[in-house]
């Protein structure tokens, strides 16, 4: 189990008050997708995981001096973009991974750009998608250039980013943050974004219109019926504490 920790809470921030931004990380096995996400939790890099499990993790994590709780779906596709329903109706928004030393899970991760495109013309909403490709530090095996993520990612419509678990934790928690950001830009742009975000019986207390951002309910969410829910402290509340000792998946443990 992974983040046995209890959740921190922001001092002047009462919880009712925190909007909610899930995002769920795709990408085809391999890529990057888990320690990416352990990276933006923990700051940490482990270099195995469970590829059979599929994980929400939540922090509390203050963006542009706005309390959010990130929730992030760490998927576990073992043949691409099928039975997609679980995440496609609870995302705020997508973050595809590739890994810059594979052509393979470049190729791969534009059938999940495809698969995402038709899902928001469906549902007529531009639910953020940022395309990352990850393992820059393994540059000199490089087989996927920049320019030919940048071109990918302009193509459908997204954010292009360059990063590596395994390298310092800011450029990985810029990624996240900048996908809240786009997800809160999006819910302010349209209408159609439903009003607030609503996390599980939360209180819609005190939110301004201006803050307000949520999962595209364009029919009832279903709880993602593989995933459990693990919370988990938030990275800058950590740094604060003498650091836990974290069991990951798998049972491995970090310090
Ligand atoms: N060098 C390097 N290795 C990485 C990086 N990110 C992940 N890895 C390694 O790549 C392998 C796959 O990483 P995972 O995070 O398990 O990839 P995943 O996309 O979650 O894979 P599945 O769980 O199988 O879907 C592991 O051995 C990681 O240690 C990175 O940025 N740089």
């Amino acid at each position: 189990m992974f983040g046995k920790g209890k959740t921190c809470h922001f001092a002047a921030v009462p919880e009712r008050y925190l909007a909610e931004c899930n995002l769920v990380v795709l990408g085809v096995m391999g890529s990057g997708k888990s320690a990416l996400t352990v990276k933006f939790l923990t700051k940490r890099f482990i270099s195995e995981y469970d590829p059979n499990l599929e994980d929400i993790y939540s922090s509390e994590e203050m963006i542009d001096h706005q309390p959010v709780m990130v929730k992030v779906m760490d998927t576990a596709d073992q043949d691409g973009p099928v039975n997609c329903e679980r995440y496609l109706s609870w995302a705020s928004g997508f973050m595809v991974v590739y890994s810059i030393d594979n052509m393979q899970s470049f190729k791969g991760c534009q059938r999940y750009l495809e698969a995402l495109a038709l899902h928001r013309k469906a549902i007529h909403l531009d639910v953020p998608v940022l395309l990352l490709g990850n393992k820059v530090d393994m540059e000199r095996y490089r087989q996927v250039s920049k320019s030919e993520g940048a071109s990918l990612a302009a193509r459908f419509g997204g954010q292009f980013y360059e990063v590596s678990a395994c390298l310092d934790f800011l450029s990985v928690q810029r990624v996240f943050h900048d996908a809240v950001r786009e997800v809160r830009r999006e819910a302010d742009r349209s209408p159609l974004f439903p009003p607030l975000c609503r996390g599980e019986d939360r209180p819609l207390v005190g939110i301004s219109s201006a803050h307000t951002f949520t999962t595209p309910c364009y029919k009832e969410l279903p709880a993602p019926a593989t995933a459990k829910l693990i919370t988990v402290k938030s990275s800058r509340a950590q740094s604060k504490r003498r650091a836990p000792t974290l069991t990951l998946l798998k049972g491995f443990k970090i310090f």
